[in-house]
């Protein structure tokens, strides 16, 4: 069995992500971080965090949202040198940062995996939950696969949590090769 080193799931807002990571991590035989990008924006001052799930301006002298993305994208290398592997979510919907993001993870074994949803279930979804920015997903949704090609695919639209995690972790515990992140920056001309 050879397992990657990172398990990254890119899909838009409300697409399932961290649903899918969490039942992920169940399924895997070895330990997995799950480790996203909201675990670096929950750093933000409480009040600012709310204000930018309900999609207002955040005012704070200091607040930039750049820095936090580089920030996050930076942590993964010390969080994988000592020795965690990590499954980590994002929309990267920017070039510049899909290209940073796979250089932090250039020596390690990476994944790509879509995270697939109809935009009108994802949008839905985002109104019911009502804790993320109207229009997050709908922003996102045209955006967040331009430019990438995947190792392996799930449509949270089609299938539950559950199910998507069950194909997933059974595509990684049979491959028996993964590529480092390099190969993908150059393979998508990122570098
Ligand atoms: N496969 C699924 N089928 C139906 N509903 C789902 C599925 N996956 C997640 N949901 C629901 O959709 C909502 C958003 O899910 P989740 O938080 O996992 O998405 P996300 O992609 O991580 O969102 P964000 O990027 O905004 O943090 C939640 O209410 C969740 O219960």
């Amino acid at each position: 069995m050879m397992l990657p080193q990172v398990i990254v799931l890119n899909g838009c807002s409300s697409s399932g992500k961290s649903s899918l990571a969490r039942a992920l991590q169940e399924r895997l035989p070895e330990q997995y971080l799950y480790f996203g990008i909201d675990q670096v924006l929950a750093a933000l001052p409480h009040s600012d965090w709310l204000r930018m799930c309900r999609g207002e301006p955040i005012t704070r002298t200091g607040y930039d949202w750049a820095a936090l993305v580089r920030g996050y994208h930076f942590c993964l290398p010390g969080l994988l040198q000592a020795g965690n592997r990590l499954i980590i979510d994002n929309g990267w919907c920017e070039r510049d940062e899909k290209r940073e993001l796979l250089t932090e993870l250039a020596g390690y074994t990476t994944v790509l995996v879509a995270v697939h949803c109809d935009p009108a279930i994802a949008s839905a979804r985002e109104a019911a939950r009502g804790d993320r920015a109207a229009g997050l997903a709908a922003w996102e949704s045209p955006r967040v696969h331009a430019g990438w090609e995947y190792d392996l695919d799930v449509d949270t639209g089609i299938d539950g949590a559950e199910a998507c995690a069950d194909v997933l972790a059974g595509r990684l515990v049979e491959a028996r090769h993964w590529r480092a992140a390099a190969d993908s920056l150059e393979r998508l001309n990122l570098g």
